[in-house]
């Protein structure tokens, strides 16, 4: 397996129209896909990522139905991108090889598989369906910080032997401090790093996706992740035109055009917020409890259903150790809270 080629220091991967798709639970337009790749074409993004949040076949009760159907989002966004190319997210079990067959389709040339990060090992079909199809591979070894770091290196290796390319540490719940970022970053480099790239997807609730994505170019990471406006679960992600204004200081080169990542940000993606995501009360107990950035708007709806605040429908989440797929237990746990309530 050959790595793919990484023309600058680092390839930032922009996920505004993936990750961003919780902030907006799931409402993107065609139009506002249209506009955003090539906008961000413009500025040198080399990989955009489009999906449904959850990934492909993520438009569902559980997770939120979508405003556009995800293969004509992807289609729309291979029609806008001159150089870019498209990536589309892949969880195992909400997503299957025949939802990736049709992506391809569609027009992408890049997967992400995503599971947690102890369970590596049920994304091998799918990185062979990936590889059959000539799709560059990445992993996404999502809550990271679940994890310690030699184990999650051990992940790494399993989807490395299975066809990925690049496997990230997917800090979901923006959790990792700066010290416990780098030891995932060097063990996952040690690991295989001769082999694959290694990637980084930071969230922003302990506002750390920044400095952390510096470690990790500093450590040898050659891919991460940015959303313009930070658009993305929780406090958002690592904002990628803040990432290309950093690493530009730092001469660390990424091949973004800072003004144009600006304009993008401000004129196209700023006016179709629905909110800008931001390091409120709800979002910082997700980063201090280790939550999954994407239970937020599912544990807003359960707290105005069963009347009970957010961050502590968060924050019980968090000790259960709650993860990934486990959107119907938010329910549960508003209703013992609610409950606990009653009985005061
Ligand atoms: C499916 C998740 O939203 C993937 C992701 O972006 C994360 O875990 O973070
Ligand atoms: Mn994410």
């Amino acid at each position: 397996m050959t790595r793919p080629e990484i023309r600058n220091d680092v390839r930032i991967t922009d996920t505004t129209l993936r990750d961003g798709s919780h902030a907006q639970a799931h409402q993107f337009t065609e139009e506002q896909v249209r506009d955003t790749v090539r906008a961000l074409d413009r500025a040198g993004v080399e990989v955009i990522e489009v999906t449904h949040g959850d990934g492909l076949g993520g438009s569902t009760f559980n997770y939120g139905f979508s405003h556009t159907d995800e293969l004509r989002l992807i289609a729309a966004a291979r029609e806008e991108a001159r150089t870019a190319r498209i990536a589309v997210l892949l969880v195992p079990g909400i997503g299957t090889a025949d939802d990736l067959r049709r992506a391809h389709d569609a027009g992408a040339e890049v997967v992400r598989v995503a599971t947690h990060c102890t369970e590596a090992d049920v994304s091998p079909q799918h990185f062979g369906v990936a590889r059959e199809l000539g799709m560059e591979t990445v992993g996404f070894l999502m809550m990271a910080h679940r994890t310690p770091p030699e184990d999650l290196a051990k992940q790494a290796r399993i989807m490395v032997d299975a066809g990925c390319q690049c496997p990230y540490v997917t800090d979901s719940a923006g959790a990792l401090l700066m010290h416990e970022a780098r030891a995932r970053f060097e063990a996952l480099v040690a690991e295989v790093g001769d082999e694959a790239w290694v990637g980084y997807h930071g969230h922003q609730n302990l506002s750390f996706g920044v400095a952390n994505s510096v470690i990790a170019a500093e450590v040898g990471v050659k891919e991460i992740d940015g959303s313009l406006c930070a658009l993305g679960a929780g406090s958002g992600n690592s904002p990628t035109e803040v990432l290309a204004a950093v690493f530009d200081r730092l001469g660390i080169s990424t091949g973004l055009d800072v003004m144009a990542l600006l304009d993008a940000a401000e004129d196209v993606v700023r006016p179709y917020l629905h909110r800008w995501p931001k390091m409120d009360r709800n979002a910082i107990v997700q980063g201090w409890a280790g939550v999954y950035s994407s239970f937020l708007l599912h544990a807003e709806h359960a707290a105005e259903r069963y009347k009970v605040p957010t961050h502590e429908i968060l924050r019980r989440c968090g000790e259960l150790g709650l993860v990934g797929g486990q959107e119907d237990m938010i329910i549960d746990v508003a209703l013992e809270l609610a409950r606990g309530r009653e009985q005061g």
